[in-house]
This record gives C-alpha cells, structure tokens and sequence, in this order.
C-alpha cells in the first residue's frame, strides 16, 4: 500500500489552523490535533495532571481536579522557564498519541495540525510539506478576540512565545494567506490541496 501523504499544518494563534484542518478533514484527511491532544492530558484524570500538580502545585487546578487553563495561560505566557517546564510534561504524552492516531490512520493524508510545529525541529522531517495558514497580527488579536473573548494583551503574550511570522513563513511550502474572514476562499484552497495530497 502508498504511504499517506503528511500534511504538517501550522499557523500563529487564531490564524485559522483549526478551520482550515476541518475543511480538510471534509475532503477526507485524517486530522491528528496536537492542541486537541494536549487539551485531553489536562483534564480531569489527565495522564499530564500528577505531574502538573506535583510540579506547579494545587492551586493550578480547578476544583474538579482539571487543569485551571486560565491560571496557567497567565503563568505560562509571562513566565518562559514556567512555560517550558510545562511542556516538557506535557509534549511527550502529545507526542506518544500522536504516533498512536499515525499507525491507526488509513487515509491517503494525514494532516498533523501543530500550532509548535517551526518551533520543534523534529517535526520538518516527518513531513512532506510544511502548509503554514498566515495572518497579519492585528487579524490574530480580532479572532481571538471574538472567539475566546481574550483582550489583545493576552493574545500578544501567546503570540510573543511563538515563533515570529517571518520564520513560519521561512518555514512553510505552502502558505495559504486567510486574512479576511472569507471562509469560500479557505474552502478553495481547502480543495485544491485536497486534490494535490491524494484525495
Ligand atoms: C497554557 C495553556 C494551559 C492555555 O490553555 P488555553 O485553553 O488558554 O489555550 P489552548 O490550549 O486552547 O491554546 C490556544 C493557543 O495557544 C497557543 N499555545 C498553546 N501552547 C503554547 C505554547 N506552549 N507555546 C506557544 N503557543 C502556545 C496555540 O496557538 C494554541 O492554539 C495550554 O495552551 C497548554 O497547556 N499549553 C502547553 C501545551 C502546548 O504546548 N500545547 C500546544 C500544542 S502541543
Ligand atoms: N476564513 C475565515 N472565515 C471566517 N472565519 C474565520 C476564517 N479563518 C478563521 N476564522 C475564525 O477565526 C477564529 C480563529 O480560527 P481558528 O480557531 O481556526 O484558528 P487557529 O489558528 O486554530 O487558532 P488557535 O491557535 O488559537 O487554536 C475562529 O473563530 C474561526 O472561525
């Protein structure tokens, strides 16, 4: 059998990574989603809380044991040393599943939706192509916004721990510019991919 494409999907935050790895999952692409993934590990009963709580402390969880995602995200994206210590925890359980949903896929593609993905130099690779969505930062901090009530400040301080828009792009084989919120335009390079991985 052909080994699956892999699409490695990348953007800033509130760029729109998540929407277009769902239009590609409509086309047939297995989507595999660090963020999902991670987002699993710090709930309640999460394989990443022992050590979470352990490592920060009780006052980083809420009442039902889950991980106070608000309290982190002050911490984390304030704090470097607190940030990377937060993902050495919990990149490598990311990293197990993973390559647990890489082995259960049959589709012709998989799309690794990794919001990490230029800053982890193991990821290039795997891949076959880097597809990075891009944004202007004003556009990152209006989505946000609107999606997560966040105020700019906050999404400033995500975005100051990512890496700068002009290494993404240094980074990238494909970029998709999704700018204005014109999501027929997202489809039509949603399709095009689709057809040029297998699909
Ligand atoms: C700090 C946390 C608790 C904040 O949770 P919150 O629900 O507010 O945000 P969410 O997880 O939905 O992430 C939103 C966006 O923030 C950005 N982001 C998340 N983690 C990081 C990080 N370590 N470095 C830079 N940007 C990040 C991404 O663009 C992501 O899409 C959470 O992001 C987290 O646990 N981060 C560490 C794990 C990680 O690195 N995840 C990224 C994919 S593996
Ligand atoms: N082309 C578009 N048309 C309409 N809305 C869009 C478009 N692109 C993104 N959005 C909206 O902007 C917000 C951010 O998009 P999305 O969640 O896909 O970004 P993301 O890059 O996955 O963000 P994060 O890094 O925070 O997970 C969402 O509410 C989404 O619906």
């Amino acid at each position: 059998m052909k080994s699956p494409a892999r699409l490695g999907l990348t953007g800033g935050i509130g760029s729109g990574k998540s929407t277009m790895a769902r239009l590609l999952q409509a086309e047939g692409a297995d989507v595999i989603d660090a963020d999902a993934i991670s987002r699993r590990t710090t709930e309640a009963g999460g394989k990443a809380m022992p050590a979470i709580e352990k490592t920060f402390g009780r006052a980083f969880l809420a009442a039902d044991g889950a991980l106070d995602r608000q309290r982190m995200r002050d911490h984390v994206f304030a704090n470097p040393d607190a940030r990377h210590t937060l993902e050495r925890i919990i990149h490598p359980l990311v990293g197990d599943e993973i390559r647990q949903q890489t082995e259960a896929s049959i589709s012709p593609c998989i799309v690794f939706d990794v919001p990490l993905l230029v800053e982890s130099p193991h990821w290039r690779p795997q891949l076959d192509r880097v597809l990075v969505i891009d944004c202007s930062p004003a556009t990152q901090i209006r989505r946000v916004n609107a999606r997560s009530g966040w105020d700019a400040a906050t999404t400033e301080a995500v975005m100051r721990n990512q890496s700068p828009r002009a290494w993404r792009l240094a980074a990238a084989d494909i970029v998709v510019f999704n700018d204005t919120d014109d999501i027929a335009l997202l489809e039509r390079a949603a399709k095009a991919l689709a057809m040029r991985f297998g699909l």
